[in-house]
C-alpha cells in the first residue's frame, strides 16, 4: 500500500477535523506515512493528537508543505490560491475545499463516483490540482448523473435547507449562543452577528453569501455553473434557491426535476439504489415495524457522521411534462467536504498518479 505525507491545511475548522477523524478511521486505501497541519496564526504551536501521536499546527509555509505527497486545503479561498500554484510546481497534489479553482479551465471538479475519470495521471502531473465541489452540488450531482444518463435531464428546480457548519466553526458557535440566549435570557432580537445578516436561531434565511448583480446569491450561483460543469451540461436550466436554516450539521434539498422521457417513481428509486454512496429512504407504504433505523424518509441531524447521500420523498409531479420531485439530505462535512477530498486523494492514489508525481 502507498504510503503518503498528507497535509491539511485549515486542520482546526469543521472539515478540516472532520477530514482528520475520516483518517484516523483508515477507511482510504493508502497509509498515512506522516500527517502535516497547518491552521491560522492564532492556531500555530497547539498541539493536535492523531492515532496517539501528536502533532504540532504549523502556519501554512512552503518549505514545510513541499515535504507532503497530498494536502487538502480545507481554509479560505485566498490561501488556496496564495500557496496551490507554488506546490503543484512542485508535483504537490492539491485538493481545494474552497470555491478558489472550482471554475479553472484546466482543473477537474471532480465528484469520485460522477466524474472520477477525470483522475487522469498524465493530465494531473502537468498541473496537480483537484477541486472539490460546493456541499450542495455534491449530493445534487450525485443524484442527476444516473438520472442524466440513464432517462435524460431537461430542467431542475432546487430549494436547499442548510445547516450552519456550512459557514464553518464560527457560525456553530452563533447558533448556540443565540440559542441559549433565548432559553437564559429571553432575548431573541433579530440582530445580525459577525456570520450572518439576521438572527439565525429560531429563523430561516433565504440567504446565503452575497448577492450578485443578477439577484442570485454567490451559493445558488456556485451551485448552478458547479453543476453544469460536472454534468458536461453547460446550458442545463437549473434555478437554485438557497436557505439557511437553524440545524448544526446537514444539508437537505429539495428538488423538482423534468427529465426527457416518461419514468416512474420506483424506476428513480431503481436507478438510484443502483448508483455508489446513494441511499433510498421512502417506505410510504410500509407499516412501523419495518420503517428501519430512519423511517419514512432522512432528517439532516440524522446524517451526522454519515457518508451516503440519503433521497427520499421520491413522486412524480404534473408540473414538467415527465416531473419528479424528490428530498435529498447528507452530511455536509463529510460527502459534501471532507470525505469527496479524500476519496480524491484515494483515487489518486489506486491509479497511479501519486506514483508518478512522487517520482516527477
Ligand atoms: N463547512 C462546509 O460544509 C464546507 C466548507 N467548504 C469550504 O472549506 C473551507 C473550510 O471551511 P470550514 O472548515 O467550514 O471553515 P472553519 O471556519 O470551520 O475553518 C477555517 C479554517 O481555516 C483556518 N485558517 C484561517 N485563516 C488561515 C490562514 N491565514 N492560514 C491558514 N489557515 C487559516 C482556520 O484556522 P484557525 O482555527 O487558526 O482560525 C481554520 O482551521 C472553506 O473554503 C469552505 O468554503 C466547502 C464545502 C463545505
Ligand atoms: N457556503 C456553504 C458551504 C461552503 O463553504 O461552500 P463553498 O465551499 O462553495 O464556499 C454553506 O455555507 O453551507
Amino acid at each position: 500500500m502507498l504510503e503518503l505525507t498528507i497535509g491539511i491545511v485549515g486542520a482546526t475548522g469543521v472539515v478540516g477535523q472532520t477530514a482528520l477523524d475520516l483518517l484516523a478511521d483508515e477507511f482510504t486505501d493508502f497509509k498515512v506515512k506522516k500527517l502535516k497541519l497547518y491552521a491560522s496564526r492564532a492556531s500555530a504551536g497547539k498541539m493536535v493528537t492523531f492515532c496517539n501521536s501528536k502533532i504540532t499546527i504549523e502556519e501554512p509555509n512552503l518549505p514545510s508543505m513541499l515535504e507532503c505527497n497530498a494536502i487538502l486545503f480545507a481554509t479560505e479561498a485566498s490561501i488556496s490560491t496564495e500557496f496551490i500554484p507554488k506546490l503543484a510546481e512542485h508535483g504537490v497534489l492539491c485538493i481545494d475545499k474552497s470555491s478558489a479553482f472550482r471554475a479553472h479551465p484546466s482543473v477537474p471538479l471532480v465528484v469520485p463516483e460522477v466524474n472520477g475519470h477525470l483522475l487522469n495521471p498524465n493530465e494531473l502531473k502537468k498541473f496537480p490540482v483537484v477541486a472539490s465541489p460546493n456541499c450542495c452540488t455534491i449530493p445534487l450531482v450525485m443524484v442527476l448523473k444516473p438520472l442524466q444518463d440513464k432517462f435524460g435531464l431537461e430542467r431542475v428546480i432546487l430549494s436547499t435547507y442548510q445547516s450552519v457548519s456550512g459557514a464553518g466553526k464560527p457560525a456553530i458557535d452563533v447558533l448556540t449562543e443565540e440559542t441559549k440566549n433565548f432559553f437564559v435570557n429571553q432575548d431573541l432580537t433579530c440582530g445580525k452577528s459577525e456570520i450572518f445578516p439576521k438572527s439565525i436561531a429560531f429563523n430561516v434565511m433565504p440567504y446565503v453569501a452575497g448577492i450578485l448583480d443578477n439577484g442570485d446569491t454567490d451559493e445558488e450561483s456556485k451551485i448552478i455553473s458547479e453543476s453544469r460543469k460536472i454534468l458536461n451540461s453547460p446550458k442545463l436550466p437549473l434555478a437554485a434557491t438557497s436557505v439557511r436554516v437553524p440545524t448544526f450539521v446537514g444539508h437537505g434539498e429539495s428538488v423538482t426535476l423534468e427529465l426527457s422521457s416518461k419514468v416512474t417513481a420506483s424506476q428513480i428509486k431503481e436507478t438510484l439504489s443502483e448508483f455508489p454512496g446513494i441511499q433510498i429512504i421512502d417506505e410510504k407504504s410500509a407499516k412501523d415495524e419495518d420503517l428501519g433505523t430512519y423511517g419514512l424518509f432522512v432528517t439532516p441531524r440524522e446524517t451526522h457522521g454519515k457518508d451516503d447521500v440519503f433521497v427520499s420523498r421520491i413522486r412524480n409531479t404534473d408540473v414538467f411534462q415527465n416531473g419528479i420531485s424528490l428530498w435529498i439530505v447528507s452530511d455536509n462535512l463529510r460527502k459534501g467536504a471532507a470525505l469527496n477530498a479524500i476519496q480524491v486523494i484515494n483515487s489518486c492514489a489506486a491509479n497511479g498518479t501519486l506514483k508518478a508525481l512522487s517520482s516527477k
